[in-house]
Order: C-alpha cells, then structure tokens, then sequence
C-alpha cells in the first residue's frame, strides 16, 4: 500500500503542516548543499520531491519491500531522501560487513528520534546517541549476556521451556499466550529474579500498557513528521485534536513505573535476603558503596527496560517463524524428530548440552531467522564521519539502513528464498556449514547485545517442543484443517 497522507495527517496536522513547509523547504536546500559537497556522487536512487522526497512512495506498512525494489532497481547501495534527512540503504550482507562491521567506528550513531522524548522511550538504549550513557549501557550488557557467561541462565531458560510444555499441553488452544508467557518469564527472571507464571502479570501488563500507547499513536510516519516538524510536539493537550498529547501523557507516566517498579521489587527481596541472582541484583550489589551511585542505578534501569522492549518480541517471533514453518513444512518436522529421538532416545527432555549434537535442529534454527527476518530493517545506523565508498559519497549525517529482508530474501545467496530449507545450512553430509555469520542480529558496534542470550532461549524452546509434541494446524467442528495464513504484524520499530 502507498503511503496516503489523509492516512495519518488529520486537519488539524495538515493546517500546521503547510505553515512551517515553507522553513523546512529552505532547511531542505541547505542540507542538499552539504551533502553535495564532495567530488564523489550519492549512491543512486529515486528523484526526491521538494522537503518530502521519496516518501509517498514508501510503503507504510511495509517499507523494507519498497526499499527491497528499489535496491533491485538501483543497486545494493543506494540512497533516498524522506522529509529532508538523506538515507543510504544497503541490501547485502557483503557491504553491511564493509561499511557497518569494518567502519564500524563512523557507523555507530543513531538517528535523534523527536517523539522519544516526549513518549518516555529516550532511556531505551536502541535509540540512544553514540557517546557515554550509550557506553555505559553497553558494558552492563556486555558483562550480563556476553557469550563467555552466557551458560549461567541456561538453567532459567530450561525451566521455563518445560513450563510451555506443560502450558501447551494443558490448553493448546492458548499456544500464543504460552509463548508470551516463555519469553516474559524468561526475561523477567534473568532481569530481576522475577517470576512471571501468567500471562495476566500486573509487572508485565505495565510494560505492555507502554508498548501499546506507543505502537497505536506513534506510527512510523507520524513520529517522521513531528521529527520534521518539531513545533507539533508544543500543541498543548488540550487543543482539540490533539490526543497524540495526552497519550504521550499517559506514556511518560507508565514509562516510568515499568523502569521503577521491578527494580524496587528486586531491591525489597534484597533487603530480605531472598533475592535470587539477576541481572539488576549483582550489579545493585557491586555498586553499593560506589559514589555515582544513582547515575549507576539509573544505567541498570535503563537497560532492564531496554531489554525488555528490545528481546521479548523479537524472540517470541523468532520462535512463531519457526512454529509456522513446522506448520508448512511437515516434512521437516519428521525429519526433526527423529533426530532428538535418535540422540537423546525416549527418556529425557533435550538441554542446550545437547545443542551441539543435533546439527539439523540448529539449521531449522537458522533457516527460521532467514525465512521470516523479524528485525526487516533493524535499526538504523548513522554516519558520523564522512566516507567514499566504491566511488560513492557517503555524508556525515546520513542514516544508513541495513536491509536485512532484502539480504535474507537474495537468492544469490539463499536459492529458493521463499521456501523453507534448513539443508541450506548443512554440507552434503549433514555437518552444520561452517561459513555461517548470523545476520539477523545486526552490525558493528550496535550488533544485539542480546543474541546469545535469545539464541539459547528460542533453541531449548524448538528442541523441547519438537521432543513432546507435533505441530500442526488446528481443526475445525468437522475435524477439517484450517488453513493456515502467514500474516505480517507491524510492531514497535525499535
Ligand atoms: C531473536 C531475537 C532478537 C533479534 C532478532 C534481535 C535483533 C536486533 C537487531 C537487528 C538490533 C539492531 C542491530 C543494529 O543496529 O545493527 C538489535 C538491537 C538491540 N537488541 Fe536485539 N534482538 C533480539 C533479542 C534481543 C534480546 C533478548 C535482548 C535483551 C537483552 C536484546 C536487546 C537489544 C538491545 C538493547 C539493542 C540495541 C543495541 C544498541 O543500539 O546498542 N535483543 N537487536
């Protein structure tokens, strides 16, 4: 679908929005110049319109497959300009690794999103600048969810898996609230040693209150044109029209609570000496005596939260992909289970000790991060220096995305990119391929900091449903399947 704008700008926006076009069209100009200084032309791309550029053209649901056209038209490095701010869109893995891995000191910004601020989401740290708080955040997580310590969740990770079992087991017909309820206690326990046993979780629903205020007013076009027309964020609440600012009100609000009231729940077990270990317990125990204390505290909030937004959906998804897949592909499941079958036999449940011995069950693993990418875009990137690359201009400034559904969806790499094939990932004699690089976490110095962590989360998850249960579609009062139809979801775009 096209992007309409009646579709997001009601009258009250449109009147604003023709009052300041006309400063924006000479801040537009001057940007223009800046970019074209250099000796070197901008990647190719389509011909921007005045101040808006290339928007109406961008799919609004869907924009990584207009990008995915557009990189097929004007090559896999391209550029664009929405709403003034120039865009350099790669859609191979080869150049992401040159640009984003190899550059990774020029690549490591991010873009100034106007709306975090006023909707509470300016701790979360997908979006935070590159500079010392992003810093600090990064060695909070690199010291929890590095792949050396990893192991140490392992346990919580198992257990919960075996709680879906028996959840799937006692009302499979409420497998999406079960997978939910895997990835929040999952994440839960390891931030603070919470235990989420259901889905109706007052912690969990606070959190989800936020996402929801954030998703059903904050569309991607709507935070672009109050990035681009900031004076909207001053139009006080009660102006008529104006809801975007009372829930903005109400998301402040909630922001708060989700980032305060888990962690003084971990302070008060604590206090009892009843806490068990988490990410928030052992860093609040190293940092007691510590003179920056609050600043340290606020670090830990920030991540916990952070982590929450960043890992809860996109691991469940991950393991929906996979569900689906076993759905398509029954084949593959037969296949699957015979394997555990034949490794672990009849008499135990699999562990993430068995991860290495089941190379088929790690392709799936990796064919399901392929098929169905849940990051298409990941998050973008932005240059903070200059660079010409391969005879292209690349400005400070510029936001460079990463296509990763066009990456994944290359049949020059991936034959067949439609179809489901884990064989893609193993040598002809059933060996994992040993030039495997995991794309679907991101690059450079902003790679997903929760990777391993997700990845043993969603693999002991497979390996434990595939050992209990087979999956297949569900059947209608006459016993007759009902058909199954992938449907894309939009969510929070981190
Ligand atoms: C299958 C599950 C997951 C997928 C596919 C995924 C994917 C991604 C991607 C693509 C990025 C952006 C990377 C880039 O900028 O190039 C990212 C960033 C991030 N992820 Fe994940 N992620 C997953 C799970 C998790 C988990 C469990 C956590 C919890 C610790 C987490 C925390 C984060 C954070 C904090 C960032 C921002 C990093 C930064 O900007 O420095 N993610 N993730």
């Amino acid at each position: 679908m096209l992007l309409s704008v009646k579709s997001f700008v009601d009258d009250f926006w449109a009147a604003l929005l023709v009052a300041v076009t006309a400063v924006l069209l000479t801040v537009y100009g001057l940007q223009r110049t800046k970019a074209n200084n250099s000796q070197c032309p901008l990647p190719p791309g389509p011909r921007p319109l005045p101040f808006i550029g290339s928007l109406l053209e961008l799919d609004r649901l869907k924009p990584y497959k207009t990008y995915t056209a557009w990189g097929k038209k004007y090559g896999e490095i391209m550029s664009c300009r929405i709403l003034g701010k120039l865009y350099v869109v790669v859609s191979s893995e080869r150049i992401a690794r040159a640009l984003v891995d190899k550059k990774s000191n020029i690549y490591a910004d991010r873009p100034f999103i106007a709306t975090n601020k006023m909707f509470g989401m300016d701790f979360n740290t997908a979006h935070l600048r590159y500079g010392d708080r992003w810093r600090a955040h990064r060695r909070v997580f690199h010291q929890t969810f590095r792949s050396e310590v990893i192991s140490k969740y392992h346990p919580i990770q198992t257990t919960k898996a075996h709680a879906l079992l028996y959840n799937i087991l006692e009302s499979p017909q409420d497998f999406f609230a079960h997978s939910h309820l895997f990835v929040t206690s999952v994440i839960m326990a390891i931030m603070y040693g919470y235990n989420v046993t259901t889905s109706k979780d007052p912690a969990v629903k606070r959190v989800e209150r936020l996402l929801d205020l954030v998703i059903s007013v904050l569309t991607p076009e709507r935070a672009a044109i109050l990035g681009a027309f900031p004076l909207l964020k001053r139009i006080p609440p009660w102006f008529p029209g104006a809801k975007i600012q009372r829930t903005a009100a109400e998301a402040r609000v909630v922001s708060k609570d989700v980032q305060n009231i888990p962690l003084r729940w971990t302070k008060e077990q604590m206090a009892t000496g009843k806490a068990p270990p988490s990410m928030v317990s052992d860093f609040l125990e190293q940092i007691s005596g510590d003179r920056d204390r609050d600043y340290q505290e606020a670090i830990l909030r920030e991540c916990a939260t952070s982590a929450y937004i960043a890992g809860t959906d996109s691991t469940e998804s991950t393991f929906l992909n996979f569900v689906m897949a076993m759905i398509l592909y029954p084949d593959v499941q037969m296949r699957a289970q015979a394997d555990i079958d034949a490794w672990l036999g009849s008499t135990r449940l699999p562990t993430l000790e068995d991860r290495d011995h089941l190379p088929y069950i790690e392709a799936i693993f990796r064919e399901a991060k392929r098929w169905s990418v849940v990051v298409p875009l990941a998050v973008p990137h932005v240059a903070t220096g200059d660079q010409v690359f391969e005879g292209y201009f690349i400005p400070k400034g510029a936001g460079v995305i990463t296509n990763m559904y066009a990456m994944s969806k290359d049949a020059s790499v991936y034959p067949d990119p439609e179809t489901f094939k884990p064989e893609r990932f193993l040598t002809p004699s059933g060996a994992l391929s040993p030039d495997f690089a995991d794309i679907a976490f991101g690059f450079g110095r902003r790679v997903c900091p929760g990777r391993y962590l997700s990845d043993a989360s969603v693999w002991i998850a497979i390996a434990c449903v595939l050992s209990c249960f087979r999956i297949g579609k569900a059947v209608d009062a006459q016993g007759r399947d009902i058909e199954v139809v992938p449907r894309y979801k939009p969510g929070l775009a981190m």
